[in-house]
C-alpha cells in the first residue's frame, strides 16, 4: 500500500510541482495519472521513488516513509519500486540481459554490484522477465540494435527483475509509435495481474479509460480527480484539462 500524505513539491525556482496531495493506493491497483502538460504527473511519480525530493509530506510504502529516508534504508525502499522512463534509460551498448540484470543491483552490495557479480538466481529472474515481455530470442542482443518498442520492453523487464511491489511508468509510450501503446499497456497489465501495483502517467485519455482501475487527475499540482474511469464525467474531464477532450 502507498499512502501519500500532504505531499508538496516546490522547485528551487519557486514553481509548484505538487500542492498538498493526499492519496492511498492499495496493493494490486492499476492507476493511470492524467492531466495537462505541466500538471505535476512526472513530479508525482518521481517523488514516490525519490528521483525528486519532496518539499514536505509523507510517502509511506507499506508503512515505511520513503520521502525523507536516506542511505541503506532508502536503497532498500527503492528496491520495491521499479521505474519505467519515457526515454527507456537503458545502457544502449550493453545487451538486453545486462540491462535487465542491472535491475538486480539493489539486492547486492555496491562492490559485487559494480563487478557484475550476479548469481544464477539473478540470471534466472532476468531471463524470466525478458521472456515475459516477449524477448526470449533477443536476450544477448545489444540494446542499440533493438527497436524502440523492444527497448521499452527491456526497460519493463528490468523494472520487473527488481521484484517490485510497485511499478511507476512515466509516459512509457510517448517515444513510441502510437500502435505500440496497447502492447506496452498490455504488458504492464499482465504484470499487474501478478499483483504488482502499477502507476502510469499517460496523456492519451482513451488508453487511461481502457486500462485503469482508477484514475488520478492532476491540475496545477493539485489532485483534482480520484476515482474509477466510470466516474470520469465530461465535467470532471473539463476540470482536469480545463478544455474539452477534443483538444487533447
Ligand atoms: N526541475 C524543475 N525545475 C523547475 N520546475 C520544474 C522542474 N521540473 C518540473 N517543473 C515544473 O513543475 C510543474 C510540474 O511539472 P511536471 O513535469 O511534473 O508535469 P507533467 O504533468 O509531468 O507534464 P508533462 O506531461 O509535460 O511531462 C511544471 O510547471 C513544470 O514546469
Amino acid at each position: 500500500m502507498i499512502e501519500v500524505k500532504n505531499l508538496s513539491k516546490i522547485y528551487p525556482n519557486g514553481t509548484v510541482g505538487l500542492d498538498d496531495v493526499n492519496v492511498t493506493i492499495q496493493n494490486g491497483e492499476f492507476v493511470c495519472v492524467i492531466g495537462l502538460s505541466g500538471a505535476g504527473k512526472s513530479t508525482f511519480l518521481r517523488c514516490i521513488n525519490r528521483l525528486n525530493d519532496a518539499t514536505s509530506g509523507q510517502i509511506l510504502i507499506d508503512g515505511d516513509d520513503i520521502a525523507f529516508a536516506s542511505g541503506p534504508r532508502l536503497r532498500q525502499l527503492r528496491r520495491r519500486i521499479g521505474f519505467v522512463f519515457q526515454q527507456f534509460n537503458l545502457s544502449t551498448r550493453l545487451s538486453a540481459m545486462e540491462n535487465v540484470l542491472s535491475g538486480r543491483l539493489g539486492y547486492h552490495n555496491r562492490f559485487s554490484g559494480v563487478l557484475g557479480l550476479f548469481t544464477a538466481e539473478d540470471r534466472r529472474i532476468a531471463e524470466t522477465a525478458l521472456t515475459r515481455v516477449g524477448l526470449a530470442d533477443r536476450m544477448n542482443v545489444r540494446v542499440d540494435q533493438l527497436s524502440g518498442g523492444q527497448q521499452q520492453r527491456v526497460a519493463i523487464a528490468r523494472a520487473v527483475a527488481q521484484q517490485p511491489t510497485l511499478i511507476l511508468a512515466d509516459e512509457p509510450m510517448a517515444s513510441l509509435d502510437p500502435k505500440l501503446s496497447n502492447v506496452i499497456m498490455g504488458i504492464l497489465k499482465e504484470f499487474n495481474k501478478d499483483g504488482i501495483s502499477v502507476l502510469v502517467n499517460i496523456h492519451v485519455l482513451e488508453l487511461a479509460l481502457q486500462y485503469a482501475d482508477r484514475i488520478l487527475g492532476f491540475n496545477k499540482g493539485k489532485l483534482v480527480f480520484d476515482g474509477p474511469p466510470s466516474a470520469l464525467s465530461q465535467d470532471e474531464i473539463d476540470r482536469i484539462y480545463s478544455g474539452s477532450v477534443a483538444d487533447l
